[in-house]
């Protein structure tokens, strides 16, 4: 096969890289060439990821990084230490963290769905503005952002009042973002997965799990890698007439 170099001399910025899907996004795009900065509120788990990225180029260099995608002070200090570790600013941005917090709409609380909504719609807000400015400023036209939304901000979800809502949002926010940032030619697109096990889907009562169970038409539930090969797509110039584009990876899930 042939070496996998799609992505080599960029710089990548991923969010919730320290687990599940992030991680397993950053060891793909790592694979590809590109330098990759780990962001995670878990500094630890981030750091554990920089151990499994790919040193396939001497120009790669991975770094991991503390920060809380819902704070705007988080973000704007996280691009700091960003410039001056790199000097240069990353082409590739994918917000995958986030978190859940179900209830039922009748029991959910203010703070279950303000938590839910600040960490993953206005973390993907904070992220893929602060990454577009730093292309902006730079003078060079150019870039490729990833946000994760997930199938169920397609078609909701029994005790997801306040997760689906921010992942439509998401959505909503990343095809704006790819309407007004396409004259810098700065792609935006969002990845919809379907259920990948990782500990975000480790909390789900079996009760659900046997209800779904045979729902999905390619007969297996997700992989992380299954969600990160599609990112490495959007990432590379394989994509490069591709903005605005919601991905479905789902197995055929809620087909
Ligand atoms: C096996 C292959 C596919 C499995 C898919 C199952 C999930 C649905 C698709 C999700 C795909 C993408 C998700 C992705 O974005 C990542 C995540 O968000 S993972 C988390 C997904 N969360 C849920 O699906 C919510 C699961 N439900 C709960 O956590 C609890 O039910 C809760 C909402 C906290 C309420 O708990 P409580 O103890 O008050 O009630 P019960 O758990 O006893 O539930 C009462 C009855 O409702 C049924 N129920 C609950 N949730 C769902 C659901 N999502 N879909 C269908 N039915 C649901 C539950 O089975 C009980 O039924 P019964 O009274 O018959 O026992
Ligand atoms: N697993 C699935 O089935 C599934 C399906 C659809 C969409 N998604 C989405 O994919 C993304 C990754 O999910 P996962 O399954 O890998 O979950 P995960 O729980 O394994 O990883 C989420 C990561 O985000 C980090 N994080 C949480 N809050 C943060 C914050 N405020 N700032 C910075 N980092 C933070 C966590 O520390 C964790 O490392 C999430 O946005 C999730 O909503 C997951």
């Amino acid at each position: 096969m042939a070496a996998l170099c799609r992505l080599k001399s960029m710089l990548a910025l991923v969010t919730g890289g320290g687990s599940g899907i992030g991680r397993a996004i950053s060891k793909r795009l790592s694979l590809e060439g590109a330098s990759v900065a780990v962001v995670d509120l878990d500094i630890g788990s981030a750091t554990d990821t920089l151990q499994l990225l790919s040193h396939n180029f001497p120009e790669q260099e991975h770094a991991a990084f503390a920060a809380d995608v819902s704070q705007a002070h988080s973000v704007s200090t996280l691009m700091k230490q960003m410039q001056a570790r790199y000097s240069i600013p990353p082409r590739i941005a994918v917000s995958s963290a986030g978190i859940t917090k179900d209830e039922f709409l009748l029991h959910l609380s203010e703070d279950s769905f303000d938590s839910v909504l600040n960490v993953n719609l206005k973390g993907s807000f904070l992220i893929t503005q602060a990454v577009a400015r730093a292309i902006v400023a730079s003078g060079q036209n150019g870039g490729s952002v990833i946000n994760i939304g997930s199938i169920v901000g397609k078609v909701g979800n029994l005790g997801q009042a306040n997760y689906a809502a921010s992942k439509a949002g998401v959505e909503g926010l990343t095809k704006t973002a790819a309407k007004e940032l396409a004259r810098y030619q700065i792609r935006c697109n969002t990845v919809l997965p379907g259920f990948i096990s990782t500990p975000m889907t480790d909390k789900v009562p079996q009760k659900v799990l046997d209800k779904f169970a045979g729902m999905i038409p390619l007969g297996r539930l997700g992989h992380p890698q299954d969600v990160a090969d599609v990112c490495a797509f959007l990432a590379s110039n394989d994509s490069k007439y591709i903005t605005g584009a919601s991905i479905e990876v789902t197995g055929g899930l809620f087909l």
